[in-house]
């Protein structure tokens, strides 16, 4: 087991974000989180990464407990994160976008990042030469010299991916990769994840394009209004009573607004 999520509650004041969620994800898994708007999927990612702590509940991170810990620590132990909304330096570009992902690795100190030793140029040259792999992993060869702002939005939210790869997560949280992707964009980002999975690393995806979750997902959990509704395979999810009636329920929702 990678993560476990141990009873964890958040309130941000008379508000129940979560209530008493539990759950754990396999080493390797794509693991998805669902649930209609407001259920608490991205503030269960911001307990995971520490941005706030939860109010009760513990997290386990490969065997050690993380809650609490600094955000910067969360990345070095291995877990990174993607956000909603993307961002990127939009001036800088996609291989610098992802060489300053890789620092949060790098070894080098406040003492040679002034004076350039030569175990800092080789640093940086290896910075360098994994930012390139992973550009070439998430389809962005092509791109490497050009500003984020002028990338597509497809190739966009890729890039966002490869600086996550690039701080060398055992643990990646996806936010909404698919949002605003047309259906060719949806299909190469299905590729890229099921890649990701391929080099050992473990996925955990907040996803509302449904097919996209059926298809990629080994296993998945629903949340709504803060609380676990189902969790299962994709099939137990689709023909699961309570899911559909959930999910039917904010569509009317919706539909009256
Ligand atoms: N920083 C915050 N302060 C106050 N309330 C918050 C905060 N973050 C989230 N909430 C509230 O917690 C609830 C869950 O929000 P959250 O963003 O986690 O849902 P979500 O499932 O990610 O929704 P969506 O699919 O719309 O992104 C909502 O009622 C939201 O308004």
């Amino acid at each position: 087991m990678v993560l476990k999520i141990k009873s964890i509650s958040k309130n941000f004041g008379g508000i129940s974000a979560l209530t008493d969620v539990s759950f754990s994800i396999e080493e390797g898994e794509i693991f998805g989180l669902i649930g209609p708007n407001g259920a608490g999927k991205t503030t269960m990612f911001n307990m995971i990464t520490n941005l706030f702590p939860p109010s009760s509940g513990e997290i386990t991170f490969a065997g050690e407990i993380i809650t609490g810990i600094k955000p910067h620590l969360i990345t070095e132990k291995g877990i990174c994160r993607t956000f909603q909304n993307i961002r990127l330096f939009p001036q800088m570009s996609a291989l610098e976008n992802v060489m300053v992902g890789g620092h949060s690795r790098s070894k080098s100190g406040v003492f040679s990042s002034v004076i350039r030793t030569k175990a800092q140029r080789n640093e940086e040259a290896r910075l360098r030469g994994s930012a390139i792999e992973l550009l070439e992993l998430v389809g962005l060869s092509d791109g490497i010299g050009t500003e984020a702002e002028n990338l597509s939005y497809g190739q966009q939210r890729r890039l966002e991916i490869a600086r996550a790869l690039a701080s060398k997560p055992k643990l990646l949280l996806l936010d909404e990769p698919a949002a605003g992707m047309n259906e060719t964009e949806t299909d190469d980002l299905f590729d890229l994840i099921k890649k990701v999975q391929a080099r050992g690393i473990t996925v955990l995806i907040i996803e509302h394009d449904m097919p996209l979750v059926m298809k990629l997902c080994d296993r998945i959990l629903v949340l709504n209004f803060g609380k676990k509704l189902a969790e299962g395979t994709p099939k137990d999810i689709q023909n699961n009573k309570a899911v559909i009636e959930a999910y039917l329920g904010s569509e009317e929702d919706e539909q009256s607004a």
